[in-house]
């Protein structure tokens, strides 16, 4: 059994991680999908909370084809005790699949085998990109699984991203 971790804020959750995730399903048996900086929420950078990006990732991966766990795991202020934070938030896992240099960093110093996927349309698939477009009131909804759309119009997220965003 190969269980493979990913970790992401996912604020929101796009078709770059998709893409990512349907990649990391053909080469494990299970996923672990951390959501960082869980207790993060309504600022402009982190709009959305834990349990809004648990509804927003468990609704896009209804056929990714491979068991997954969606695991919050809030920040630690120490660095170099993060990664065994992570281990006793997760399920065991053999392999951490990041982009971001700190976490790849962190990881192999923790002697955990560590692979950065390739970056799928980078320059427009980003959750920069896409809260920004929001702020903008330009079209978003193309970069996210149709799920997002439906979740983000649930919670009313294009109106408290706008309203975070005029009172900060
Ligand atoms: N377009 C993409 N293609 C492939 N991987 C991506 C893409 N966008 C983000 N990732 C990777 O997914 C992981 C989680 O990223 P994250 O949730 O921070 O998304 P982000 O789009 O980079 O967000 P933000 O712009 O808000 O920082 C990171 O390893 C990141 O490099
Ligand atoms: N000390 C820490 O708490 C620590 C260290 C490295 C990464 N992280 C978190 O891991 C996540 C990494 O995700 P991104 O690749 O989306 O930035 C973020 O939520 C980040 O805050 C936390």
């Amino acid at each position: 059994m190969k269980r493979g971790f990913y970790i992401g804020r996912f604020q929101p959750y796009h078709n770059g991680h998709q893409s990512v995730l349907e990649h990391i399903a053909g080469k494990v048996d299970e996923i672990i999908i951390g959501i960082g900086s869980a207790q993060l929420s309504h600022h402009v950078d982190n709009p959305f909370t834990a349990g809004e990006r648990v509804l927003m990732i468990t609704r896009a991966l209804t056929s990714l084809g491979c068991p997954y766990y969606v695991i919050p795991i809030e920040d630690l202020q120490r660095n170099a005790l993060w990664v065994a934070h992570v281990r006793s938030m997760a399920p065991p896992f053999d392999i951490c699949y990041s982009s971001n240099p700190l976490v790849v960093r962190l990881f192999r110093e923790a002697g955990c085998r560590v692979q950065s996927p390739a970056m799928y349309e980078r320059e427009i698939l980003s959750g920069t990109e896409i809260r920004r477009r929001i702020l903008a009131g330009e079209p978003w909804k193309k970069l996210v699984p149709p799920a997002i759309v439906q979740v983000i119009k649930e919670i009313d997220g294009e109106k408290r991203l706008r309203q975070i965003a005029m009172d900060d």
